[in-house]
């Protein structure tokens, strides 16, 4: 597992490594190192060997005085470009021992650009003249090898308001900022590349980010002497005339192990449905309208005989839909997974009803989803996604899944993200083999963080690995149903070798 910080918890870890004993100076240049080697793996592989750093007045200027010195006592040919003058003392200091020649302004024709402009402590957006380097270093044709974070990205969430460097490769110094993960942070930072420089983390409270080998102990061998019983009974509950294969999507759930699904759709889809999956269990639900109808007998009954439940998909925002979640939120006693319409119903007639309940829950919205349940903007879940989640989670007793290009965790203590995804699973339907998914292996658990996060992975990697041969174009949701027991499988294997 490896964590995500915030600038400041990231600037309070550095400042707790120097008072455990690492001067500012050594790591400087542990990071410095780390940057230069990482340049000279990219100039292996590049024709042109040139190299220019731009620098910043900060820190990480620093890293670059340090990176170019490095570099040049190894042989390559390095300019420096002072595009600041240097602030502080570390970056006065790195300055006056990088002896390598000064240029003005960045032209083309170099083979490798180092980004030091600004790191963790780039804040609002770039003056005019910093505007200008950056686009320099974007349009300069060099491969780009941003250190710690490309300038002009927002460490604490990954925006950028206007120009940004585009970096090939980014050396992430000691541990993941959010901003490398969130919004524009993936396309901005190409591959990452964490460089440990001996940070000491002054405490564990950060956000998550689970390997797969935390992951696979939700996978743990299967006994010889166990039955369908052992492994989770889901109910899928979703449809509707108008979306009559979003619930068939949740048959993800069998993929990840579940021991009994069952779909439970409206009688209005329920009839082309039969024979359709034989291994799933069809309850014909009553319906009104197109739309799943509220029938306590028939709700008492699948909440009596389940383990997880998810609901929502494809149901359509309706009252019926808020009083079947409001049933099962105060009877049922497992686990409850609220996607889709089964969220836009509780945003629409009243997110309260969380208050009331009996079942651990998990909320699944996305961006748009969650800004309707706060009541705020698409653009502040953004901006504050990590903050906002968290009060929520913690407001209202959920652990709360919120997808986008990395998808965020939290529960009522702690925090996690997932960043294995495509833009392959920008496509209807995700959603729902997610729901299943995540009711199959909550259904397995009490740890929904570790859940939520092992589901995310599992959604995020089937498509990674599908792309590959289908591409992100002509991947859709089905196909991923395919795909999901070979990810599966590796976390299988892995289990078993732990
Ligand atoms: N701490 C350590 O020991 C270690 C740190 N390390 C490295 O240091 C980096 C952090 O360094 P840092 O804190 O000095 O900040 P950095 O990103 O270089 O820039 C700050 C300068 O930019 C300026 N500025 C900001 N926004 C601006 C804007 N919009 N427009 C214009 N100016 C703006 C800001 O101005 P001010 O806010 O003071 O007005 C200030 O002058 C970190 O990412 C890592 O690479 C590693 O070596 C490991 C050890
Ligand atoms: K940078």
């Amino acid at each position: 597992m490896r964590y995500v910080l915030t600038n400041a918890e990231m600037r309070a870890a550095d400042e707790f490594t120097m008072e455990s004993g690492v001067s500012s100076r050594t790591l400087m240049e542990r990071a410095g190192k780390a940057v230069a080697k990482l340049a000279e793996k990219a100039l292996s592989y590049l024709s042109e060997k040139s190299v220019a750093v731009v620098c910043g007045s900060g820190n990480n200027g620093g890293d670059g005085y340090c990176a170019a010195r490095i570099l040049a006592k190894k042989g390559f040919s390095v300019v420096v470009f002072e595009a600041f003058p240097p602030k502080t003392v570390e970056c006065q200091l790195e300055n006056a021992r990088c002896r390598t020649p000064r240029i003005n302004t960045l032209k083309k024709g170099y083979g490798l650009v180092i980004d030091c402009l600004y790191g963790t402590g780039f804040h609002g957006t770039l003056n005019e003249r910093a505007a200008q380097i950056v686009k320099e270093i974007n349009e300069s044709g060099a491969f780009v090898l941003a250190a710690d974070i490309p300038s002009g990205l927002a460490g604490d969430n990954g925006l950028c308001a206007g120009e940004a460097v585009r970096a090939d490769m980014t050396a992430v110094i000691g541990e993941f900022k959010a901003g490398h993960l969130f919004n524009d942070g993936p396309d901005l930072c190409g591959e990452l590349r964490v460089c440990d420089i001996g940070i000491v983390l002054p405490e564990k409270d950060y956000m998550r980010m689970y390997a797969p080998k935390d992951l696979c102990a939700l996978f743990p061998k299967r006994k010889s002497r166990s039955n369908k019983g052992d492994y989770g009974r889901v109910a899928i509950l979703g449809g509707s005339e108008r979306y009559s294969g979003a619930p068939l999507l949740g048959m993800s759930a069998f993929k990840a192990g579940a021991g009994y699904v069952r779909l439970c759709v409206p009688d209005c889809i329920f009839s082309p449905l039969i024979g359709k999956y034989p291994e799933a269990i069809l309850q014909k639900m009553p319906s009104a309208n197109g739309v799943l109808a509220y029938d306590e007998a028939a709700l008492s009954e699948i909440a009596a005989q389940s383990d997880s439940i998810a609901v929502g998909m494809g149901c359509c925002k309706d009252r019926e839909i808020y009083r079947i979640v409001r049933y099962l939120l105060e009877h049922f006693t497992g686990t409850l997974v609220l996607d889709a319409d089964a969220l836009n119903s509780l945003a629409e007639f009243g997110v309260n009803a969380l208050e009331n309940k009996r079942c651990t829950v998990i909320l699944t919205p996305h961006v748009k989803e969650f800004s309707r349940l706060c009541q705020t903007t698409v653009q502040e879940v953004c901006e504050n996604g990590a903050a906002l989640a968290r009060a929520f989670a913690k407001r209202y007793g959920v652990t709360l899944m919120l997808k986008s290009n990395a998808t965020l965790i939290s529960d009522q203590s702690r925090a996690a993200v997932s960043s294995a995804g495509s833009p392959a699973l920008a496509k209807g339907g995700s959603g729902d083999v997610l729901a299943g998914l995540t009711a199959a292996i909550a259904a397995r658990t009490d740890d929904t963080l570790l859940a939520c996060a092992c589901a995310s992975f599992i959604l995020g990697e089937s498509a990674i690995s599908l792309s590959q041969t289908l591409g992100e174009y002509g991947v859709c949701a089905s196909d991923l149903l395919q795909e999901i027991p070979k990810t599966v499988k590796k976390l299988e294997s892995l289990a078993r070798i732990k």
